[in-house]
């Protein structure tokens, strides 16, 4: 079977064009393909798909094999390889995703996706309780489950344990389904800091969802400009909300290396 090995901000997944590979079981896949010692390596599996309502559509899983419903680095990098191997002719597009079309266009190295429209999905700043340390969070949807936690400093930020504290994060009660955790510290209303623990792949160079949840937080609670640049482990996004209050999020999408991967 053949793969392409993709990154955006090294937030990494292996890529698989189903307009010519059939994945049988993608969720047994990803976990196997996604295993940096015994696969291919990567944060998740995801797959390129013919589309009846765009003219392509992404489906990604996580390392754990669990499917997400959005993912902003892989909507990029699905965008990147559709254009260069010419599964479309423009630059500008549409991409089916789990959580609806979104519209994507592919510039010389920088990739913009129109995330829509990021929603509150509780209240700004609710307490709550993680491994039996009170704290709070904003919980925010992108098509996709996210908590924002404040940190006070770039030196707590960076000291974070997440490895060890992630996942009582990602399976707190409060989320049923499992959530991604942001932990954010805000420079300045154009500079923000964060790092992610991810459902179902624990932490990652980047997450464009998670930036796009960590913008929409900040800005919601009076600490963010309409425009600003996300600080990343593996670089820089940049998110900006216009009028009609849809998340434009820009950033690099490469492709690595292609090769064929021999299952069973
Ligand atoms: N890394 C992705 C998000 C993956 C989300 C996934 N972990 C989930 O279960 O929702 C991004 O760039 O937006």
């Amino acid at each position: 079977m053949k793969f392409t090995k993709m990154q955006g901000l090294g937030n990494d997944y292996v890529y698989i064009d189903c307009f010519s590979e059939q994945v049988a079981k993608p969720e047994e896949l990803a976990i196997r393909i996604a295993d940096r010692h015994f696969g291919v390596g990567g944060d998740g599996l995801i797959l390129i798909c013919p589309s009846e309502i765009a003219p392509v559509r992404m489906r990604m899983f996580n390392a754990d094999g669990s499917e997400g419903k959005m993912c902003g680095n892989g909507a990029r990098c699905v965008a990147r390889y559709a254009y260069d191997h010419g599964l479309v002719t423009s630059r500008s597009f549409d991409i089916e995703t789990g959580a609806g079309i979104r519209h994507a266009e592919v510039g010389e190295s920088l990739v913009t996706i129109d995330m829509g429209e990021a929603v509150l999905d509780g209240e700004l700043e609710e307490a709550i309780t993680v491994d039996g340390k009170a704290t709070r969070m904003t919980p925010v949807n992108v098509g996709n489950p996210h908590a924002v936690y404040l940190v006070d400093s770039l030196e707590t930020l960076r000291g974070l344990d997440l490895d060890k504290i992630g996942p009582a994060y990602e399976h707190h009660p409060r989320f049923p389904e499992g959530v991604n955790s942001e932990f954010l510290y805000i420079e300045s209303p154009t500079e923000l800091h964060m790092r992610v623990y991810e459902r179902g792949s624990g932490e990652t160079l980047a997450c464009g969802t998670g930036a796009t949840a960590v913008a929409f937080a900040a800005m919601r609670l009076g600490r963010a400009n309409e425009k600003v640049t996300v600080h990343l482990l593996g670089g820089d996004l940049m998110l900006e909300q216009l009028s009609d209050g849809h998340f434009r999020m820009t950033g690099p999408a490469v492709e690595v290396f292609s090769g064929s991967y021999f299952s069973e």
